[in-house]
């Protein structure tokens, strides 16, 4: 199922946006003793991680992870690692802790067991903040990859190597089983273009042709989408 929330501009989008966060986390923290937030990466998210960073909450008591990741060390700027580090890891949320998506090896193929052992273990997860490429991918979990059955299987390992054909760099992306397991999902949108994507994705049911359907057109979930035109 889908809820579109519609925003006047980014600004109102992530005012709000970052203050269901915090109140997501916050009860997480009460009801549990510590919470999860998945993020992605691109370009969507950047002005929200910042207006995340500053609100108050037990940061200490957050863990922060990528729904995916380039197969790119932290030092380069197409790195989400480096870009959530850069933006959302900072004042005081500069005291969360970070899991990486990133290993030392040179293929994702090659690095993908050792992020399973960081992973495979997480609870469910307390928010998940999805994109949307104009694909239809989401996560690393490309239409035009070999991996993407495996991605979308109902038993795929929390963690998957993807080689996309149609974008750069090899992937390291959450299953969609494991970014389902969590008690809020979001997606974030920005950009008329974005919407028609959403419209179209909403209009077919082949996953494989556009595997965000797996997440909007799930028979329990329910993502709550954050729109905004500019
Ligand atoms: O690593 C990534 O690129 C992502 O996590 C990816 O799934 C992203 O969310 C979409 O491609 C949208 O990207 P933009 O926000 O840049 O449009």
């Amino acid at each position: 199922m889908m809820q579109l929330n519609q925003f006047a501009d980014t600004q109102a989008l992530n005012a709000v946006f970052a203050n269901r966060l915090t109140d997501i986390l916050q009860q997480a923290i009460q009801e549990r003793g510590a919470a999860y937030l998945v993020v992605s990466g691109g370009k969507t998210p950047q002005a929200l991680f910042t207006a995340l960073s500053q609100t108050q909450l037990a940061w200490d008591k957050v863990t922060v992870l990528l729904a995916d990741d380039r197969w790119l060390d932290d030092s380069q700027p197409d790195s989400n690692e480096r870009l959530v580090k850069a933006t959302l890891l900072q004042h005081n949320a500069s005291a969360a802790r970070f899991i990486s998506l990133y290993a030392n090896t040179s293929t994702a193929f090659d690095g993908a067991p050792q992020v399973l052992e960081r992973v495979k273990n997480l609870p469910t997860f307390d928010a998940v903040i999805l994109g949307m490429g104009e694909d239809g991918h989401t996560a690393s979990l490309f239409p035009c990859s070999e991996q993407i059955k495996q991605g979308l299987a109902a038993d795929a390992p929390a963690v998957l190597a993807v080689a996309p054909t149609t974008a750069p760099y090899q992937r390291i992306s959450l299953s969609a089983a494991r970014l389902l397991n969590s008690r809020q999902l979001f997606l974030h949108l920005v950009g008329a273009n974005k919407l028609a994507v959403l419209d179209k994705a909403m209009a077919g049911d082949d996953v494989y042709a556009m595997p965000i359907r797996a997440f909007l057109q799930h028979p329990v979930a329910t993502v709550t989408v954050m729109y905004t035109a500019n």
